[in-house]
């Protein structure tokens, strides 16, 4: 080592832990590291923080959707009718505005929140030299500055996967990264991909009346969600005529004669649209981090595999968490594996997640899901019983003007613990909470029977699912009794 290399290592800046990425996952992961009093530095490419989760994904598509349902006065058209607006000419620009106001103030919160916990925060591409040092580069022009650190949490993310025989152009064909830029809004759109991006963004450009052709090339699709709620979700679809074309293998996209993007389906059945936006899944954003100089390599779609505990890569101060780890791929799971790890580098033994999380697909119409589905159920040979509340059953739903809606809740017949909720419909991805919380606690149908729920409420659903399953399966062979009478007649029955 030569005198100039050692006065560099001198003085090179060092803390307990580098996070790559400011996205869920890395902001849990600093904040947790700083409160635990570390000196912590957070690199973020991008000039703002808030990673895939604040700029786009999760707040703008769900800003988006909270746009067009109050621009085109989708609540309220049970009541006013199908010919209802709140405004009548909905323009591109009407449906940003929001989106760009929520969005500042989401990152406004984030750096005062890296700010007011001493979390070093640096914009530049960071690389790996070594297992323990990254390089920082800022811009082409700028030197590039060198960071030591005890662990290192990558927290990079994903970018949508773009494969070479789609011509992407940011003004007819899109991923959902550029669809955010969208300056007129299309008549027709076909979306290729069913997964959650691709169903969220058909379903929300149908609600602008926005005619949506959503290709997919497998025959089902959300396959992690109860099938009996998919059905009801298809039901709703068609009568929007949004057309679904399962089993559909995209071959190419191509442009007509004038210049409308083509999908070549290899059925021979091709579709036209207006503007195509392509959703065929995502990629670990690992290209830049060159993840060989810390002992490290990625799958084939970029992706790094950690202990699922720990969330260790093989080298063990090195740790990942988020999209770049895989599936859920959700921000509310990012978050808690970027705290988990940060718990382990730093000795606090952490609690185990939870068993069970929610999954929320912000579609029109939305669904939650929780626990296990009816398939995984039978799969797992448990003795079952089912129940279903609709919510134009409930008097809430009857003041809100909803005409769908769904909750089915799973029951152990053995235990009578609740097993999963399944929920399609408004504020689904609220309600599944109580659900998730009597799950957690090992909870039975009995909970549901017991407690007095507030009222006018959609949670009145729990209350009439729980009834309907006690009805088929838990009630003595007699009338089922009113609903006071209840819990001795649950002892009863036990
Ligand atoms: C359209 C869409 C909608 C979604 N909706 C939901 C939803 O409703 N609910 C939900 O829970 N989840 C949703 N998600 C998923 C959610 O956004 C992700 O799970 C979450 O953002 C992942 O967080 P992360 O910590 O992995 O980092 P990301 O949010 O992916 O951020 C990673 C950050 O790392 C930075 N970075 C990458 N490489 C480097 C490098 N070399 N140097 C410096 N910085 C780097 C990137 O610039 C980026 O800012 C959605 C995703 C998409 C795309
Ligand atoms: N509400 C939410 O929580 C939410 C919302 C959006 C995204 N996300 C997360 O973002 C991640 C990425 O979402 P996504 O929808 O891009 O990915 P995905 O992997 O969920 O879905 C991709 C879909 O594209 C299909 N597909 C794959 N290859 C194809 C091809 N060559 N041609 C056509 N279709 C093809 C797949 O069969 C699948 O249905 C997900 O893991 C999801 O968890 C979450």
């Amino acid at each position: 080592m030569n005198a100039h290399s050692s006065l560099v290592e001198q003085s090179m800046p060092r803390f307990d832990l580098i996070v790559i990425g400011s996205g869920p996952s890395g902001r849990r992961a600093a904040i947790q590291a700083a409160k635990l009093g570390k000196q912590v530095l957070v690199v973020e490419r991008n000039p703002r923080v808030g990673g895939v989760s604040v700029h786009t994904g999760t707040i703008p598509s769900k800003a988006l959707r909270e746009t067009v349902l109050n621009l085109t006065g989708w609540r309220e058209r049970g009541f006013y009718g199908s010919a209802y607006r709140v405004k009548k000419d909905i323009s591109a620009a009407d449906l940003w505005q929001r989106g760009a106001k929520i969005l500042e103030h989401e990152v406004d919160v984030l750096e005062h929140q890296f700010a007011r916990n001493r979390v070093t925060t640096v914009q530049g591409e960071a690389r790996f030299l070594s297992p323990n040092r990254i390089e920082l580069i800022r811009s082409r022009e700028a030197e590039p500055e060198h960071y030591e650190a005890d662990f290192f949490v990558i927290a990079c993310g994903t970018r949508p996967y773009r494969p070479t025989h789609v011509p992407f152009d940011g003004k007819t064909v899109f991923d959902s990264d550029e669809i955010l830029k969208l300056e007129t809004l299309p008549r027709s759109l076909t979306v290729v991909g069913a997964g959650v991006i691709g169903v969220e963004y058909a379903t929300i450009f149908s609600a602008l009346e926005i005619a949506v052709t959503l290709v997919e090339p497998r025959a089902s699709f959300l396959d992690f969600i109860d099938r009996e709620l998919i059905e009801e979700f298809m039901h709703e679809l068609r009568d929007r005529n949004v057309s679904l074309r399962l089993g559909s293998e995209v071959k190419a996209v191509e442009f007509d004669g004038a210049g409308r993007p083509v999908c070549r389906i290899a059925s021979g059945r091709d579709v036209t649209s207006d503007m195509l936006l392509y959703a065929a899944g995502r990629m670990g954003a690992t290209e830049g981090l060159n993840l060989a100089a810390a002992g490290l390599e990625t799958d084939h779609r970029g992706r790094l595999t950690v202990d699922a505990k720990t969330l260790q890569t093989k080298v063990p101060h090195i740790y990942a968490a988020g999209d770049v780890i895989g599936f859920p791929s959700l921000a509310s799971t990012s978050m808690e594996q970027g705290r988990l790890a940060a718990c382990h580098a730093f000795g606090l033994a952490p609690q185990a997640a939870p068993e069970h999380f929610p999954y929320g697909i912000y579609a029109v119409p939305e669904m939650s899901t929780v626990g296990m589905s009816e398939e995984e159920v039978i799969q797992r040979k448990i003795p079952y019983e089912c129940g279903i509340a609709r919510f134009r059953e409930t008097s809430r739903g009857h003041i809100m003007g909803l005409q769908s809606g769904m909750m089915k809740m799973i029951f152990s017949k053995k235990t009578r613990r609740l097993l999963g909720v399944h929920i399609i419909g408004e504020g689904a991805t609220e309600l599944i909470h109580i659900g998730q919380a009597v799950m957690a606690l090992k909870g039975t149908i009995d909970y549901f029977m017991e407690s007095t729920f507030n009222y006018p409420t959609l949670a009145e659903a729990y209350k009439i699912a729980s009834l309907d399953a006690w009805n088929r399966a838990f009630a003595p062979t007699a009338a089922a009794p009113e609903v006071p009478d209840m819990p001795e007649a649950i002892e009863d029955a036990a």
